[in-house]
């Protein structure tokens, strides 16, 4: 019986990822053979630099997978098996948005964590909304696999307002840390163990690491991260830029406070608020760096390519991001059963926490979904973080709903990073002036 062919659109056709998720589908057909691949993006110009590169790649490696690229909503969602999702809704110019101005107030400015996420979140919302009624008018059958961030908030809106759809919200942070603790204690890649982890979206915590004979690798690990956080004595996967590395360097801090686990790199910007502030350059940030860099490199690859018609020496590679969203795509295709870290509905998977929380947990993917693995009680300092956290999300997504100035003020101030309920309301200011083009009216 030949494998089944599918059918794939990636949504945010521009995305600066689009071009490695190619690579790695192309280099995945044995596994996920495809018929079709097509882009969807709002953005023509973006979209067509990054298409035509990808145009010419897959007709030198694949020429039998068709391929397209559009902005018309019912074409590029006609005839779909699954989605996979890369909007960055304001793209860069508001990420620096979303960067410097809780930094102008003292208040860490960070992509998808504190007030800059509840920003983020809230523009992001209406249109994930969007493509998952497309993916249900055109190919109501097809899964959404959402990369768009930021995920908790984007989760939170998509289980309260789409609660029956097709949309599996995840996250890649777990997938690269994971092989990064696989390599800082010799194994080849993080498919040589098993991990047990319970947290929110860019908040968790791994409580069990176990090899395929049952062998604790926790204690190994744990020693790596007391010496060094996440840091590796090799260039193999280290990501490049002082930022990140400032950042793996910070779980060597955050594993002292809660020893028992091994921590998410994002819980820096909860627990270590003030240093982060302290150390961060806030008039170039993170978003900076990746208009000068990652941006700025993708573009001008696949422009490379076009102007030689040839991809033959191209630097664009599979990576850790692609290869995640492709396993998922092969779990819910040919129901593989495998074990996968998603953002799901709690419903008592974490017994002492909240039910409908969106929350992020090793889950079981077949054909028709996942299944989360129970985590049973969570301990009293992981419990209290993220009862805050979590109010901060489902605020957050309250003033979206209801177009609400007061309650986007409360989920300002209840977030961590922010010190008062005066600078709360002095950041939310700002915000809605940078954001007018894309948040809802606040009354
Ligand atoms: N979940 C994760 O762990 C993870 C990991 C990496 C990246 N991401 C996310 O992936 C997304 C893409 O990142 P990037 O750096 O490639 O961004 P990017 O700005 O390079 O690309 C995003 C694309 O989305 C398009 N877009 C924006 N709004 C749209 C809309 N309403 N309809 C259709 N297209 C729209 C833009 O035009 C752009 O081409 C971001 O949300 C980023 O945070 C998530
Ligand atoms: O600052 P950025 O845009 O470089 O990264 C922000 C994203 O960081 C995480 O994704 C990482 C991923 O974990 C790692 O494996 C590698 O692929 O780089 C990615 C992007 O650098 C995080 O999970 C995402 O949610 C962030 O958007
Ligand atoms: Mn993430």
């Amino acid at each position: 019986m030949p494998k089944k062919e599918s059918s794939i659109l990636i949504a945010g056709g521009g995305s600066t990822y689009t071009p490695a998720l190619v690579v790695m589908l192309l280099e995945s057909l044995d596994k996920l053979p495809l018929r079709k691949l097509k882009l969807y993006d709002n953005d023509e110009e973006r979209q067509k630099t990054v298409a035509e590169a990808c145009k010419i790649i897959i007709d030198e490696r694949a020429p039998g997978v068709e391929f397209s690229y559009t902005t018309d909503p019912e074409e590029a969602f006609t005839d779909v098996d699954i989605v996979m999702a890369q909007l960055r809704v304001g793209k860069y110019a508001l990420r620096e948005q979303d960067e410097k101005i809780p930094f102008k107030h003292g208040v860490v400015g960070q992509e998808t964590c504190g007030p800059g996420g509840i920003a983020y979140g809230l523009r992001s919302l209406g249109p994930i909304i969007e493509l998952v009624d497309y993916m249900e008018k055109y190919s109501p059958d097809a899964w959404m696999l959402n990369y768009s961030n930021p995920a908790a908030i984007v989760a939170e809106g998509t289980r309260r307002f789409r609660p029956n759809s097709r949309i599996i919200n995840i996250c890649d942070m777990p997938v690269c840390l994971e092989d990064i603790m696989a390599r800082v204690i010799g194994l080849k890649d993080r498919k040589d163990f098993e991990t047990s982890y319970f947290g929110l979206n860019h908040f968790g915590w791994w409580t069990k690491i176990v090899d395929h004979e049952g062998m604790d690798l926790m204690p190994k690990i744990s020693d790596h991260v007391k010496r060094q956080g996440y840091t590796e004595n090799t260039q193999k996967g280290q990501h490049k830029e002082e930022s990140w590395l400032e950042t793996m360097r910070a779980a060597k801090e955050l594993h002292e406070i809660e020893p028992e686990f091994l921590p998410n790199t994002y819980l820096k910007y909860y627990l270590m608020a003030d240093s982060t502030v302290e150390h961060a350059n806030k008039e170039y940030t993170r978003a900076d760096e990746i208009i000068d860099g990652r941006e700025k490199d993708v573009f001008s690859e696949c422009r490379r390519i076009t102007e030689n018609g040839t991809a033959k020496d191209t630097s664009f590679k599979s990576n850790e991001h692609a290869s995640f969203i492709t396993d998922l795509a092969c779990a819910l295709t040919f129901n593989t059963k495998e074990r996968m870290i998603l953002i799901t509905e709690n419903r008592g998977a974490i017994a002492n926490f909240a039910y409908d929380a969106m929350v992020e947990l090793p889950c079981i993917v077949g054909k028709d979904g996942y299944e989360p693995i129970s985590m049973g009680d969570i301990p009293i300092f992981e419990k209290g973080l993220m009862e805050q956290q979590i109010a901060s999300e489902k605020l957050a997504v309250d003033a979206w709903e209801q177009g609400s100035y007061l309650k986007l003020w409360q989920s300002l101030a209840m977030n961590k990073t922010v010190p008062s309920i005066a600078v709360a309301k002095d950041i939310l200011d700002d915000l809605i002036l940078a954001n007018k083009e894309f948040w809802p009216e606040l009354k």
